[in-house]
C-alpha cells in the first residue's frame, strides 16, 4: 500500500499552559478532498498552522510526501504546502496578476524575476479560476468572491502537495459558495490533497471525501461525511439539537434546530 501524502504523529501544540492541540494522529491519502470540521476554538485553524510551520509544534511529527517538515526551511516547505488563510491581509495595490505570481516564490532561486514558465503558470491559473478578466485590476477593489479565487489561485500555482484552505466560503454568496467549493474539489483531483476548514457542514457533508471533526483541541471522529455526520455528533461537538436529512440526490444537509443550554441540565 502507499504511503500517506500527509501523517501527522503524536502533535501536540501549547500556548502557555493552553493545549490547543492533544495528541492529534492522522493519516490522508492524496487526491482527497478533506473537511476539518468543529467549534469556534476547537483548534482547526492552530493545526493548518501546524501543518505548514507557520506555528511550531510543542511534540510530534509531521510528513508531507515522506518528508519531516520540521527539517525543513520555510522555502522548501512552501513546495510542499500551500495555504489559504482567511482573511487575504493588506495587499499594498499589487493587481490580481502581481498577487498571484507571488505563488510563484519558492521557484525563484536567488532573485525575484519571473520566468516565462511561471507567467505561462500564471496565466492558466486566472483562466482556471475565472479571473482572468480581472488580472490588471487592483486586489482591494475586488469583490469576497473574486479575492478568494484570487486566493486560491495564488496557492495553486504553487504546485503544492497539500493546500489548507481556512473558512473560504465565509463571506460568500450561495453562488460562489458552491462555486469556491468546485474549485477546491477539482484541484483535489490533480493528486493534491485539499484541506477546508469550514463552518457550514452541509456544504463540506457535499463536497469533502473525508470529514475530520474535533472537538477541544482533540480529533473525534474521522470519516465518509455521510456516515459520521449524525444528529447524535452534532448534539456531542456543538451542544446542538439538529435535523439531518438526505435530499432526492441522496446529499446530506444538516438543519441546526436548538441551542442546547448545558447550565439547565
Ligand atoms: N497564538 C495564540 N496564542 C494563544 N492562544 C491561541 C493562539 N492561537 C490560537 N489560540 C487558542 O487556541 C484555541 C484554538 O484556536 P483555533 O484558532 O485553532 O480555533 P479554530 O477551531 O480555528 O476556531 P474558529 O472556528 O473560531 O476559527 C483557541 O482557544 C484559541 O484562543
Amino acid at each position: 500500500m502507499a504511503d500517506p501524502l500527509l501523517e501527522i504523529r503524536g502533535l501536540n501544540k501549547k500556548f502557555g499552559d493552553f493545549q490547543a492541540l492533544k495528541d492529534i494522529n492522522l493519516e490522508l491519502d492524496k487526491g482527497l478532498m478533506i473537511g476539518l470540521i468543529g467549534p469556534n476554538g476547537c483548534g482547526k485553524s492552530t493545526m493548518m498552522k501546524c501543518i505548514c510551520k507557520i506555528h511550531d509544534m510543542s511534540s510530534g511529527s509531521i510528513h508531507i510526501d515522506g518528508e519531516d517538515i520540521s527539517r525543513k526551511k520555510p522555502a522548501e516547505v512552501s513546495k510542499l504546502v500551500a495555504t489559504v488563510p482567511a482573511e487575504s491581509g493588506p495587499t499594498f495595490g499589487l493587481t490580481v496578476t502581481d498577487m498571484v505570481m507571488l505563488g510563484r516564490y519558492p521557484f525563484v532561486n536567488r532573485i525575484w524575476w519571473e520566468n516565462p514558465e511561471d507567467e505561462v503558470v500564471v496565466r492558466n491559473a486566472l483562466k482556471t479560476f475565472g479571473i482572468y478578466h480581472l488580472r490588471k485590476k487592483q486586489v482591494s477593489m475586488l469583490s469576497s468572491g473574486e479575492r478568494q479565487r484570487a486566493m486560491i489561485a495564488k496557492a495553486y500555482v504553487q504546485e503544492p502537495k497539500v493546500m489548507l484552505v481556512d473558512e473560504p466560503t465565509s463571506h460568500l454568496d450561495m453562488k460562489y459558495k458552491l462555486q469556491v467549493m468546485e474549485y477546491l474539489k477539482k484541484m483535489s483531483h490533480t493528486d493534491m490533497t485539499v484541506i477546508v476548514a469550514e463552518h457550514d457542514i452541509s456544504l463540506m457533508a457535499r463536497y469533502c471525501d473525508i470529514c475530520v471533526i474535533m472537538k477541544k483541541g482533540e480529533i473525534q471522529t474521522i470519516g465518509d461525511p455521510k456516515v459520521v455526520i449524525t444528529e447524535d455528533l452534532i448534539r456531542d461537538v456543538y451542544e446542538v439539537d439538529s435535523r439531518i436529512g438526505l435530499d432526492e440526490d441522496g446529499e446530506i444537509y444538516v438543519l441546526p434546530k436548538k441551542y442546547i443550554d448545558v447550565e439547565e441540565y
